[in-house]
């Protein structure tokens, strides 16, 4: 017998019915109609796709489940009697209705066989057929975040140094909207309101209130150098969020040596930033947790704050909110607020401390927040009015953004990744770029999915070199993993993996290799699996893509994943993938904040189809069909032998077997945290998991979680009854929380 043992079925449907679909059918409910017109198709001989038999040998040459009894199930999905989702499971299967499909024979299975059911086949159908937020494809757009044409810098009164700093060295002449609404309101001795700042993402926010601040500073009076104390506090929500803020300021002081930064983020040696704090520093930039750390511990950053703290900016506020940081911000403002100001020190600063929150949502919790920071505050807006105003009040893609949307049966997410991925390759391959990098950025919905993909798509041929660390891999010559790729040319694809659980030092490189241009990163396609560790405030360079794979968890989220690309007036591309059934009306969610629409693409015919058709598919067990040219190879069968090849992995390679476990197991965890209100379209219930298993390159349910519902538990944490915990434990983890928050950040 073969090495794998499995049973196939190729049925596409896209013959299916071509004769019956003439013959009308009337009378009786629709219901009724259909399911005449299924008994009719099924009946039709000539309905049945062909096998394929190009890239089956002979020893594998298997049994395929029927057409016949796959619909069936097709028409009463039930998933709590079929929990594996696998029609094909040999315990459950009557083996006797298993015909071989090549010469109508039945033949039964061999005792090492596995049942594989077809990748092409589904047990729920895309409803969204029609588009009812049709993007035209015809319509000028103007990107609505890029700088605008008839405004300066230098009529706000910025200091000229840093205007012809900005000119020559960061290639910037023109505020965006909202730098125009916030640099000149900052700037103003008259104004001493704090600000509430609101825009769209990608629009400067973060030169918006740095140019101010160090602006004023160049043009006071006194002279003043690192030891003059610390100007400005900058607190962000994550560690990335904060370093980048960071490398801005020092980009910016460049032309003010004797003004200095200072980051202060979880992960870092605290020793070292005591010492840098020690010699002094203008600006102050950190995480909540660190800063509060420094604040409580370390007694020279309450001297540098000491006189001369005059702009606190909390930027990213909701997302502060979200990752539970309001106690934190309190106890840090209430540090600060003790600290004695002198206004007479620096007459031509504020006479007060100036708060500044930087929000993407004007409601919800970040009010909250805005309560104990903001008083008297002025609301600065760029964002334009929906259309649906009772929406919660945030800010719209934006308009140049070209979003597209695919529904992807959950057996064919995999696959489907695999075809985009290698679409756009293609593209910017065919484009012939040679000094172009292109970037596209993968959104899992957790670290053990990220590093699931991440090990699919670069140990499929173990053709690929580790750049910095495991986190960046470059695919080499003879690499398979991308149809496209023909075993001559180099790939040029760099694979890269972020989220919460890497060390701090290994996410740092990865995102400094990722986001720099040079040799390492010249004319290739760099892809990034990340979880939205990513989604907030990162200003990667050029950003093709964004493709949110797993759905984001809040339409926050979604805007923020979104607006990693199509920033500062720059076209970007943004795919969501959905499943069929219930997500399908996350569409109608989101609609209000895409006013431009979007595409809908067909998972088969848009990205399967041309990334399959004729393209050089190999077994990785080396079978292959003889006498058949890559041009002969259907897609679909071409499609199957790639998602075979990563089983075939899985089946042989026990630590791979042990990630895509993992990666599926929290995948499924991670689903049942959608907020309650998107709970309609995201409901673990409604999940078929048996085939999401396949998306992970699993043939059945991890027997673990098999194991826990033939006990009676299912795969729903959220339905588990919560075990009593002994007081003494609760007591013990408690404290051991206590104790790690200070120095963590929010991993995730
Ligand atoms: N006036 C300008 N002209 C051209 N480019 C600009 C201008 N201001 C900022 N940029 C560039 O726009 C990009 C986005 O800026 P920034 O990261 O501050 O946006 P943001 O509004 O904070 O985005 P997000 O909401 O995603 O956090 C950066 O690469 C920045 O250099």
């Amino acid at each position: 017998m073969d090495d794998d043992g499995m049973i196939l079925n190729f049925v596409t449907g896209d013959d299916a019915g071509a004769q019956t679909s003439n013959k009308k059918i009337t009378g009786g409910r629709w219901k009724d109609r259909r399911k005449v017109r299924n008994e009719m198709i099924r009946k039709e001989p000539n309905n049945k796709r062909p096998v394929r038999e190009e890239n089956i040998s002979k020893e594998d040459q298997v049994e395929i489940e029927t057409f016949e009894s796959h619909q069936s199930k097709k028409q009463k999905p039930n998933h709590n009697n079929n929990p594996s989702g696998f029609v094909g499971n040999r315990k459950t299967k009557d083996l006797d209705n298993k015909i071989s499909r090549d010469k109508g024979q039945t033949t039964l299975p061999q005792a090492s066989e596995q049942i594989v059911t077809s990748l092409f086949s589904s047990s729920r159908e895309i409803e969204t057929s029609v588009n009812t937020n049709a993007h035209d494809e015809t319509a000028v757009v103007n990107p609505s975040n890029a700088p605008l044409a008839g405004d300066n810098f230098e009529s706000f009164g910025t200091h000229p140094t840093l205007v012809t700093h900005l000119e020559e060295k960061m290639r910037i002449s023109k505020p965006t909207s909202i730098q125009k609404l916030v640099v000149p309101h900052l700037m103003s001795n008259l104004n001493d309101n704090d600000l509430f700042i609101h825009a769209q993402t990608g629009s400067g926010k973060t030169l918006a209130f740095l140019l101010p601040v160090l602006s004023t500073l160049l043009n006071m009076k006194e002279r003043i150098d690192r030891t003059s104390g610390a100007f400005s506090l900058i607190i962000a929500p994550t560690r990335e969020l904060a370093s980048q803020i960071y490398q801005v300021c020092l980009t910016l002081t460049q032309c003010c040596h004797y003004l200095v930064p200072c980051l202060l983020i979880g992960g870092e040696r605290k020793k070292s930033e005591k010492a840098r704090l020690r010699k002094g520093c203008n600006f102050i930039i950190g995480t909540p947790g660190r800063i509060l750390d420094h604040l409580q511990n370390t007694k020279v950053i309450r001297e540098q704050l000491a006189a001369s703290l005059r702009y606190v900016i909390l930027d990213e506020g909701d997302k502060l909110m979200e990752l539970g940081f309001e106690e934190t911000l309190t106890d840090i403002l209430k540090i600060i607020h003790e600290i004695p100001l002198n206004p007479k020190k620096f007459p031509s600063l504020p006479s007060r401390i100036i708060h500044v929150l930087c929000s993407a949502t004007t409601t919800g919790s970040v009010t909250k927040l805005g309560n104990v920071a903001l008083k008297n505050y002025r609301l600065l807006s760029n964002c334009k009015n929906k259309k649906d105003k009772s929406a919660s009040d945030l800010s719209v893609a934006p308009d140049q953004l070209k979003q597209m949307v695919t529904i992807v049966p959950p057996k064919l997410r995999l696959v489907t990744l695999g075809g985009i991925l290698s679409d756009i390759t293609k593209k910017v391959q065919a484009e012939d770029k040679k000094d172009e990098t292109t970037r596209t950025m993968v959104f899992l919905s957790c670290s053990d999915s990220v590093e699931f993909h991440f090990e699919a798509f670069t140990n499929m041929d173990s053709a690929c070199r580790k750049l910095v660390a495991d986190s960046v891999k470059q695919l080499t010559r003879g690499s398979t993993v991308f149809p496209c790729f023909d075993n001559e040319s180099d790939p040029n694809v760099v694979f890269y993996k972020l989220h919460g659980s890497l060390s701090q030092q290994m996410r740092s490189a990865t995102l400094k290799h990722f986001a720099t241009n040079n040799d390492a990163t010249k004319g290739k396609h760099l892809i990034m699996f990340c979880t939205d560790v990513a989604s907030r405030g990162l200003d990667l360079p050029h950003v093709g893509t964004v493709i949110e794979f797993d759905p984001p968890f809040s339409v926050e989220d979604h805007l923020h994943r979104v607006g990693r690309t199509a920033r500062a007036g720059r076209s970007g591309d943004s795919i969501l993938f959905l499943l069929p059934g219930e997500e399908e009306g996350y569409l109608e969610h989101i609609k209000p904040y895409h006013p431009l629409g979007w595409k809908l693409l067909k998972f088969d015919q848009d990205i399967l189809k041309p990334a399959f058709t004729s393209m050089h598919v190999e077994r990785n067990d080396k079978k292959q069909f003889k006498d058949k040219k890559k041009e002969d190879v259907e897609w679909d069968t071409n499609a199957t032998t790639w998602h075979l090849n990563i089983e075939r992995r899985i089946l042989e390679d026990d630590g791979f077997k042990s990630v895509a476990v993992k990666g599926y197991s929290s995948h499924i965890r991670a689903y049942t945290t959608h907020i309650s209100s998107e709970k309609v379209y995201f409901n673990v219930r409604c999940l078929h998991l048996g085939h999401l298993a396949k998306s992970f390159g699993l043939r059945e349910r991890p027997r673990a979680m098999n194991a826990q519902s033939k006990k009676g538990a299912n795969d729903d944490p959220t339905r588990r009854k919560p075990k009593k915990e002994n007081p003494k434990n609760v007591m013990f983890s408690r404290a051991r929380l206590m104790a790690k928050e200070g120095a963590s950040e929010f991993n995730y």
